[in-house]
């Protein structure tokens, strides 16, 4: 089949979904997942993040606005695309008495597109992708909740997929588990596959994405690759933070280098860097004897964007 959308495996257009009792999960979404990507769908709880991927796998009929999957139009193109796609969206219920290939056996069966006659080799594959081959005969229970989220995401690979969607597959994992699944997602996507995962992490996508998509109460606040992004606070300027018992004569040394918005506090004296090196700052304040405790340079995050942009702070580290 040919793919119109060409560059992109997800277009939408003034995708809408109005529950009944009047409300607007998801308000005229125009999404771009350019092909190739990994795509973070950040945004806070009840953002409408679940909502938007459960409309774009046809789980949920939109009440408005249009979609492409890899350059099929929606719904129609359901049953071309479909099988190219693979998801993740409130994870399979797995057999704890099972063992991880049973298991994926079990649940190869119950789809009717999935040809028996290739499951034992399409299954052997998932798990070889997600690293449990030597854990395939070990019970699900005895899994870390890291196996069970590689498991859950090698049920979605059970075939080829150009297109992978993951609804917050780091959700109740804990450190190392979610370092497993990061490592994954991107190994899927140096495969070719685009990826399209949902969070709530800022930290966690800007450490797996290759491009970002901002929700705020249903609307999509910003979109476009991670340095398109922080361009967008590109006007902010870093500040320098220098620790030191002698605050006023390092404050002048900063005034004397031509820093603006010098200041002093308790024990440090800062001021906004611009285009002042800051090796060069701290040669000078060598120079001038002052006392050098720790000098830190802090340029603006693509959290400050995000601050500005969905007027909350999204947790950075879980
Ligand atoms: N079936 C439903 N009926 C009515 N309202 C719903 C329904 N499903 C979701 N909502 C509401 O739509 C909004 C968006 O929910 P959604 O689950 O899409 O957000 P989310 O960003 O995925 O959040 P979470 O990460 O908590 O799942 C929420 O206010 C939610 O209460």
């Amino acid at each position: 089949m040919t793919t119109g959308a060409g560059d992109h495996s997800i277009v939408t257009r003034g995708l809408t979904k109005r529950f009944r009792g009047g409300q607007v999960a998801v308000d005229d979404l125009h999404l771009s997942v350019p092909r190739g990507s990994v795509f973070g769908f950040l945004g806070p709880n009840g953002s409408g993040k679940t909502t938007t991927i459960r409309m774009l796998l046809g789980l949920v009929t939109p009440t408005g606005g249009a979609w492409e999957l890899l350059g099929a139009p929606m719904p129609g193109g359901i049953p071309a695309a479909l099988p190219r796609v693979g998801a993740l969206v409130e994870g399979p219920a797995f057999y704890p008495y099972l063992s991880g290939e049973a298991n994926l056996r079990r649940y190869d069966a119950a789809d009717p597109a999935a040809d028996p006659r290739t499951a034992s080799r399409r299954i052997a594959l998932a798990l070889e992708r997600v690293g449990l081959s030597a854990a395939a005969r070990k019970r699900y229970r005895a899994y870390s909740l890291g196996m069970r989220q590689r498991l859950a995401i090698a049920a979605a690979l059970l075939g080829p997929r150009e297109l992978l969607v993951l609804d917050e597959p780091t959700n109740g994992l804990d450190p190392q588990g979610t370092r497993e699944v990061r490592a994954l997602v991107k190994e899927i996507a140096a495969d070719g596959t685009t990826v399209f995962v949902s969070s709530h992490l800022l930290a966690e996508v800007e450490q797996m994405c290759t491009h970002l998509g901002v929700m705020r109460t249903g609307r999509l606040v910003a979109q476009g690759s991670l340095a398109e992004l922080r361009e967008l606070n590109a006007g902010e300027t870093a500040v320098v933070r220098v620790e030191t018992p002698d605050t006023a004569e390092a404050a002048s040394v900063l005034a004397g280098l031509g820093l603006a918005g010098v200041r002093t506090g308790d024990g440090e004296a800062g001021a906004e860097l611009g285009a002042v090196a800051p090796e060069r700052i701290t040669a000078a304040l060598v120079a001038a004897g002052v006392a050098v405790r720790g000098l830190a340079v802090r340029r603006p995050s693509l959290e400050d964007v995000f601050v500005g942009l969905t007027g909350e702070g999204f947790d950075v580290d879980g």
